[in-house]
């Protein structure tokens, strides 16, 4: 069953095709430029595809990348507009994410920090009561501390309300963990799909003796040559071989870099 389906085409986008279950975390991850605002426009209804069609199954929430609020709204009117413009609206919710972040509610947008900005829109993304939850690179304006936290918080939501999370970075050491699920883009394609764990378990280099092929079936990702020595990144899946080629996992920057590399 999936909560959220698209398969659409918009400027760059390509045949952008994927499923994801209820209750997912997912990282869209890819390179400046690569389509990550432009899907998650797509997917929000912000923007229509030029072909295709997306279908998200109840409430969606957005918190686009550069967090557009009114400035001269104070914290405390952010929190009123979010229960006049939205059918389903829980304060509690809302207010509890300002109180564990202390936004102070008398202060105008403008004279927030942009990590309060952020805290703001988070809150009030959450009191829409969404089901599911689309976050353009949502800790680009956090520091290490917050993001933490905010990422403990939010993986918090999934689990005690089956909420399903989508969200875009360009930072891989910030999905380690936390999603279950990538989406690697780029150049508007879409390069790799599927659970985190299972792409890891899938992913293996092969590092020998200077080798125009492969040591193994399967696909190639990324092969690269010395001048005595060859690595061939393959989804194969299997880390047996023989001496003198030695085998190991590769980590999830590994991964997405290969790709990338490979993609451009
Ligand atoms: N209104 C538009 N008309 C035509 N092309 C557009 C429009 N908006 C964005 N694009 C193009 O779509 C491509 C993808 O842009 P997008 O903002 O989705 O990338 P991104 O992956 O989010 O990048 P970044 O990581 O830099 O934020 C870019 O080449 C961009 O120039």
């Amino acid at each position: 069953m999936s909560v959220v389906a698209a398969d659409v085409s918009k400027w760059s986008l390509r045949n952008v095709s994927f499923e994801l279950p209820p209750g997912s975390v997912t990282a869209i991850v890819g390179s400046n430029g690569s389509g990550k605002t432009t899907l998650l426009n797509v997917l929000a209804g912000h923007l229509e595809p030029e072909s295709g069609h997306t279908s998200i199954a109840g409430r969606v929430a957005y918190v686009a990348q550069h967090k557009p609020m009114y400035k001269s709204f104070k914290v405390a009117n952010v929190l009123q507009f979010g229960r006049r413009m939205n059918e389903v609206w829980d304060n509690d919710r809302a207010e509890q994410w300002l109180d564990r972040y202390r936004i102070p509610r008398k202060l105008q947008i403008e004279d927030l920090s942009g990590g309060q900005r952020t805290h703001v829109v988070l809150a009030l993304a959450l009191g829409s009561r969404p089901d599911v939850l689309l976050l353009d690179e949502p800790l680009a304006e956090l520091d290490p501390l917050a993001r933490r936290k905010v990422v403990r918080e939010l993986l918090t939501e999934v689990n005690d309300n089956g909420m399903t999370l989508i969200f875009s970075t360009h930072v891989v050491a910030e999905i380690g963990g936390v999603a279950d699920r990538l989406l690697l883009m780029s150049n508007g394609r879409l390069l790799v799909d599927g659970e985190t764990d299972a792409l890891l378990e899938e992913h293996v280099l092969y590092t020998g003796p200077h080798a125009s092929k492969s040591p193994v079936e399967g696909p190639v990702v990324l092969a690269k040559h010395g001048r005595s020595q060859s690595s061939y990144l393959v989804r194969s899946g299997g880390t047996r071989i023989d001496e003198p080629w030695t085998a190991r996992y590769v980590t999830l920057e590994e991964l997405v870099v290969a790709h990338l590399e490979r993609g451009q």
